[in-house]
């Protein structure tokens, strides 16, 4: 991808959506715009505002960030250049001067929320949960009066003045990470690198017994392993899913681009969402019968036959 111009992230300033920006490199010169939430930082890319956008997509405890799959599969034109895995953890704060008995309301982004449940089952029992925005915005916002503390980021100090940190690493799992897509507009995948992902959201085609087995053996076949699948209502009706997956390896590895091939024939609709280096860095092993050359030895051999050869 050229230097983006502009790139858009879950505002405001200060979040881990942002920090997660300073692993992208070479983004010096470019204008980072915080917008409200992730449909929007994706509509942005899609719609020209914004040349690439940051979204989280996945937290170490709680699973998939719903609002990001969805507004992956419902925005046309965008593809995923690179993840980025930020550490995660959180503090409790509050305006100068509140004790832990002030607290009634705390404010904070859901999965900041379930992820300090055992800490605050502990020390702040029966607190109600005000959702917020983003892990900035709720204690931005605490000024208004409706909660009276927070959960945040360590750094919200930088951000936004007059806080006491009444707790902190109160997050249940010290090593909880967060897993960030980059995202710009659609436009031909990056080079294979070895160690790749390729994500994608697949229909199925009816809801018969074994249309789910169906989908995941065009996988299995080619000796393509899955690292994340996940079921999304389509909206349209109640019982109608699509499913958020990705899988290990490049389009331009044999083998998924032909898993694709198969899923094509088999979904009425695929949408391919990027090809793109995984943030661990960890090479795919592959078995011999799905190499590269595995494929294209067995393709030419029926080329050759088609073409009059002998038959091994
Ligand atoms: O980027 C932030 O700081 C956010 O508030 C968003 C978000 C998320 O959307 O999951 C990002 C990372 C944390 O796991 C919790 C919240």
């Amino acid at each position: 991808m050229l230097q983006p111009r502009v790139v858009t992230f879950l505002g405001p300033r200060g979040t881990f959506t942002e920090a997660a920006l300073e692993q992208v490199p070479g983004l010096e010169l470019t204008e980072r715009v915080p917008v409200a939430n992730v449909a929007e930082a994706l509509t942005a890319v899609s719609e020209g505002r914004s040349d690439a956008a940051m979204i989280a997509i996945e937290n170490s405890i709680e699973g998939g960030v719903t609002a990001a799959q969805d507004a992956l599969a419902a925005t046309p034109g965008i593809r995923i250049i690179s993840e980025h895995v930020v550490s995660v953890n959180f503090s409790l704060v509050a305006p100068a001067g509140t004790r832990l008995d002030d607290i009634r309301v705390i404010a904070a982004h859901p999965v900041a929320w379930a992820q300090c449940s055992g800490w605050l089952q502990r020390e702040l029992p029966g607190r109600a949960h005000l959702p917020a925005a983003s892990n900035v915005t709720a204690a931005a916002d605490l000024g208004s009066g409706t909660a009276q503390a927070a959960l945040s980021t360590p750094t919200i100090g930088q951000w936004v003045d007059g806080l006491d940190v009444l707790a902190d690493r109160i997050g249940d799992n010290a090593d909880a990470v967060t897993r960030f897509l980059f995202v710009g507009r659609a436009g031909a995948p990056g080079e294979p690198t070895g160690a790749d992902k390729t994500s994608l959201v697949v229909e199925l085609p009816s809801d018969e017994p074994g249309v789910l087995l169906d989908m995941l053996e065009q996988f299995a076949t080619r000796g393509v392993n899955l690292s994340l699948i996940q079921s999304r209502p389509i909206g349209d009706r109640l019982g109608r899913y699509r499913f958020v997956m990705d899988a290990d390896g490049h389009i331009r590895d044999e083998r998924v681009a032909d898993a694709l091939l198969g899923l094509k024939r088999f979904s009425p609709s695929v949408t391919f969402l990027g090809s793109y280096p995984r943030a661990d860095g960890q090479r795919i092993h592959v078995e011999r019968r799905y190499s590269d050359r595995s494929f294209e030895d067995a393709r030419d051999w029926v080329r050759g036959l088609i073409a009059g050869e002998p038959t091994s």
